[in-house]
């Protein structure tokens, strides 16, 4: 029956087939969310219902200051070099840093304070001025961390969870960019104890009950630790992320009290999405298929 044959009346003279009301449509085909969307949204929920808040991770672009400088990461670090780290041609250097916190960070660089003897070596404003894609979202926290010193203090929850970039040799597990998820609780006279128990309980919510901890070294935390949760299916002890206690050399020149205290967590998105999900070539998250 068409729109033609039924204006004309020719439809009394043609002959139709019985209506089959019980004939099946065609199949719909919706779109997806993707994985990391879909495990991204359930520690966004993890989060929240814990009582953190989010923060804003809206700038790929950082300056090298709160990248690194902030978090009493010395600037010969080999984690600083152009080989790890993407660095900017255009805007290749910032103008924009709080002038009264800059000379407390270059003091703490080069000759410590807060009872540490710092690196003993010139700071330089050139170095810390160079844009750079962000290599972890700690860089963020840098700055929520200092825009709270410049308040009377009360006690916060921050996470984030976004992309950031480093120049590493690609592999079937690695990219040039992730997405970190990030954790921290500031608050006066928090503890390791503090620490783990937030880990376990952030960890558990995502069933991983068994975990175990093993020292670990990064320039901005201290003590620090790799946290490592028993996997049931693989029987065997899976890396799920690394923590610490921010150092006072990068708390106390932001202004924080000095009997406050911020620990602090992270991990990969990818990872567990590609655990979760039975994926084993991080390229088949993104994009077309690209077999090496
Ligand atoms: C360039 O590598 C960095 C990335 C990424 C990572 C590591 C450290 C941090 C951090 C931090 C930090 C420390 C102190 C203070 C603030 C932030 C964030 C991301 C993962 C961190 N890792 C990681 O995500 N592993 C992981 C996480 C969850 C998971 O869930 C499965 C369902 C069971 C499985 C695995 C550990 C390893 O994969 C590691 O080899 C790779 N790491």
């Amino acid at each position: 029956l068409t729109r033609d044959n039924f204006q004309s009346g020719e439809w009394k003279d043609l002959e139709f087939k019985e209506y089959n009301y019980s004939a099946k449509g065609q199949p719909l085909e919706g779109g997806n969310l993707h994985p990391l969307l879909k495990v991204r949204s359930q520690l966004k929920q993890i989060f929240l219902c814990m009582g953190f808040e989010e923060m804003p991770t809206n700038n790929f672009v950082e300056s090298s200051f709160w990248n690194f400088d902030a978090l009493f990461q010395p600037q010969q670090h080999p984690a600083r070099d152009s080989h790890d780290t993407f660095f900017l041609e255009t805007p290749s250097t910032t103008k924009e840093l709080p002038e009264d916190y800059v000379p407390r960070v270059k003091q703490v660089h080069e000759s410590g304070g807060y009872g540490s003897r710092g690196y003993a070596y010139d700071w330089k404003r050139e170095e810390a001025n160079k844009n750079l894609l962000r290599t972890h979202t700690t860089a963020v926290s840098s700055r929520m961390l200092y825009q709270l010193a410049q308040k009377p203090f009360a006690p916060k929850k921050y996470f984030s969870i976004d992309r950031v970039f480093r120049n590493e040799a690609v592999d079937r597990t690695h990219l040039a960019e992730f997405h970190q998820i990030e954790g921290l609780v500031c608050d006066r006279g928090l503890t390791l104890c503090d620490l783990i128990g937030v880990l376990h309980d952030f960890f558990s919510r995502l069933g991983m009950t068994k975990l175990k901890f093993k020292p670990a070294y990064n320039p901005y935390t201290e003590p620090s630790m790799e946290i490592f949760s028993y996997h049931e299916g693989f029987k065997k002890w899976v890396e799920v992320g690394n923590s610490g206690m921010f150092r006072p050399e990068m708390l106390q020149p932001m202004g924080l009290p000095e009997d406050v205290q911020v620990i602090a967590w992270g991990l990969s998105l990818e990872r567990p999405t590609m655990i979760l999900y039975g994926i084993d070539n991080i390229r088949d998250l993104f994009g077309h298929k690209v077999d090496l």
